[in-house]
């Protein structure tokens, strides 16, 4: 961790970044829901690694029962909020709820899927170990693992489609294998706000259509998901909500709203091939309503 090299207030870091000089941020939507209902607020969240910043002035809430998408180039600092949301990272300065209080009283009620690349994929256990391991919570570190437990972590991996590999080591999965068994271990932990660091990451087609209609399972439960996502192509389609990242938020709010060329270029910069992909999708998307 960093805690050592980090600096305690904002004032002692460097401000001069040229994401600093993008418009000030867009206050809290007045939502008439109370801070209880709330899955997710952040407010003037500032993250460095050895002084530098890499996230500046955060501050968003997200709404209950949403499919949040978080988008942003790389480096945009996407995988540094995810963390620093659940406490993995310390903050510079700011403050993070989860429904209403800080993250170690309600962590019941979040469920994590964590980038493939931080997993070690070479641990000796199976498949059905690593989403039981998502009920230790409820089970207790000491207690044995019951029938009853392994029921549900099979049903978790049977909802994701790969209860046949229940018992195969986590290194002998596939890529879209391993994705699958890791949101199996989100889903038994029936938490109430996901979070999602990039699900879709090197999966097929067949993965990624699972994968969504896991996320559509989990609004329609009033579930909320807050997920990094790389394809805007996608992102209409996937999500109601989204954050645009960029060190600073460019934008977040309803997607019809917020994933605009104007707002994508703010995000991207000169990046305009994945601009002009986007725009066009949106394009036709609108042409065929
Ligand atoms: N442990 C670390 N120590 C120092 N710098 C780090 C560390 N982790 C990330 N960074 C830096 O912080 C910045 C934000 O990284 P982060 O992984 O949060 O971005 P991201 O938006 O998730 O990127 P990507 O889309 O490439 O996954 C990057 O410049 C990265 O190099």
């Amino acid at each position: 961790m960093h805690n050592n090299s980090l600096p305690t207030t904002r004032a002692d870091m460097n401000p001069k970044s040229p994401m600093n000089t993008s418009e000030s941020q867009n206050p809290l939507p007045q939502s008439g829901l109370s801070p209880t209902e709330i899955p997710l607020s952040v407010y003037d969240l500032t993250v460095a690694y050895h002084r530098k910043p890499v996230i500046w002035d955060v501050s968003f809430d997200i709404p209950p029962g949403k499919l949040v998408g978080i988008v942003g180039p790389n480096g945009a600092g996407k995988s540094t909020l995810i963390k620093t949301i659940m406490e993995l990272i310390p903050k510079a300065s700011g403050r993070v709820n989860i429904f209403g209080k800080p993250y170690q009283k309600n962590r019941h009620r979040v469920g994590y899927v964590p980038q493939r690349e931080s997993v070690d994929w070479d641990f000796p256990v199976d498949a059905l170990d690593v989403v039981t391991m998502g009920l230790y919570r409820e089970i207790g570190w000491c207690l044995p693992v019951r029938k009853k437990h392994r029921e549900r972590a099979l049903d978790a991996l049977e909802r994701v489609g790969i209860a046949d590999y229940a018992r195969r080591q986590i290194s002998q999965l596939s890529g879209g294998q391993q994705q699958r068994t890791f949101l199996a271990r989100a889903l038994v932990q029936d938490a109430d706000l996901y979070l999602m660091d990039e699900p879709f990451a090197a999966v097929d087609a067949a993965t990624e259509k699972a994968i969504v209609k896991i996320l559509q399972e989990m609004k329609q439960a009033g579930k909320t998901a807050l997920v990094i996502h790389h394809d805007l192509q996608t992102v209409p389609e996937y999500f109601d909500y989204v954050i645009l990242l960029n060190m600073r938020v460019i934008d977040h709010g309803p997607t019809a709203d917020v994933f605009t060329p104007e707002n994508l270029q703010k995000t991207y910069g000169g990046r305009l091939t994945l601009l002009e992909e986007a725009t066009e999708t949106m394009r036709r998307r609108e042409q065929s309503l």
